[in-house]
């Protein structure tokens, strides 16, 4: 959707997309189509001028908490994890390319014939040269979580805005697809988020952004247009911020 002459209110955007969100309608890994989708979302952005670093989860692959509940020691289930982000950015990247998108993969794990390491400034001068950066790996640690590598990058690169890209359309009172009955919220501070435990994000990724006053927007990945709404300053989903 094109953005018909408005002025975006964003220059630079940290995108975060669940990783289980990409399974569409295969069942297991990754859907082309969803990731077409989103690619073609993000070529409208980047035509514009919206400096977009993009960080994926893995939870169409693997999650270390669910390998460690069958036996699997945490930490390699975690490395299993984090390199199921990586697979998830190159399925990305190679969609973006065909389209056009200059882009880089930037791994916070070496995996140097793979993609880039994570370097801060190098990430800078990708976005700054209009190359979409994808931050794979999340942060390089065990025991995290991709909505944590999310709002640190966020953060590193001076992001003005957080984006959490989910399959539901934002923040509600408890969990929408565990309790039919929650309440859709749109506007909610960092301090609720957390003592309301809501669990759209984790609390250290909800913490982080808090303590550097970055606002997050909560939406639904398959509404066609959103983000381009989302990045005009229009009211969609869920925000996240210092009320
Ligand atoms: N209060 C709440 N409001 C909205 N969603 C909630 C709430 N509590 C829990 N959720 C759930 O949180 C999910 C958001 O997490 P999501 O699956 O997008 O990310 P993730 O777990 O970080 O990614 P991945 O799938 O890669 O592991 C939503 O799908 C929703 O079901
Ligand atoms: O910094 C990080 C980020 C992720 N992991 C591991 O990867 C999986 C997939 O990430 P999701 O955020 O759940 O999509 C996660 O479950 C962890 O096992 C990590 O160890 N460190």
């Amino acid at each position: 959707m094109p953005l018909d002459g408005g002025k975006p209110k964003y220059r630079r955007i940290l995108l975060k997309f669940s990783g289980e969100a990409l399974i569409g309608e295969v069942g297991y890994g990754i859907d082309p189509k969803v990731v077409q989708q989103i690619a073609l979302e993000l070529r409208e952005l980047n035509r514009i001028g919206i400096e977009i670093g993009l960080v994926v989860g893995g939870g169409n692959i693997f999650r270390g908490a669910g390998l460690a509940a069958v036996g699997m020691d945490r930490v390699t289930g975690d490395h299993m994890g984090m390199l199921a982000t990586v697979m998830n950015a190159l399925a990305l990247q190679d969609a973006l390319e065909r389209l056009g998108i200059f882009c880089r993969v930037m791994s916070a794990i070496r995996i140097n014939e793979v993609c880039e390491d994570y370097l801060r400034r190098r990430a800078i001068r990708h976005l700054e040269k209009g190359r979409l950066v994808i931050f794979a790996a999340g942060t390089g640690n065990p025991f995290f979580t991709t909505d944590t590598a999310a709002s640190l990058r966020a953060i590193e690169i001076g992001a003005e805005l957080l984006i959490k890209a989910t399959k539901v359309d934002g923040v509600y009172s408890a969990d929408p697809l565990v309790n039919p009955d929650a309440q859709f919220i749109s506007r909610l501070s960092y301090d609720q988020v957390i003592e309301r435990k809501l669990a759209v994000m984790d609390t250290t990724a909800i913490i982080m952004c808090r303590d550097h006053s970055l606002p997050l927007r909560v939406f639904d990945m398959h509404k066609a247009g959103a983000l381009t709404h989302i990045v005009k300053g229009e009211d969609v989903g869920t925000l996240v911020s210092r009320e």
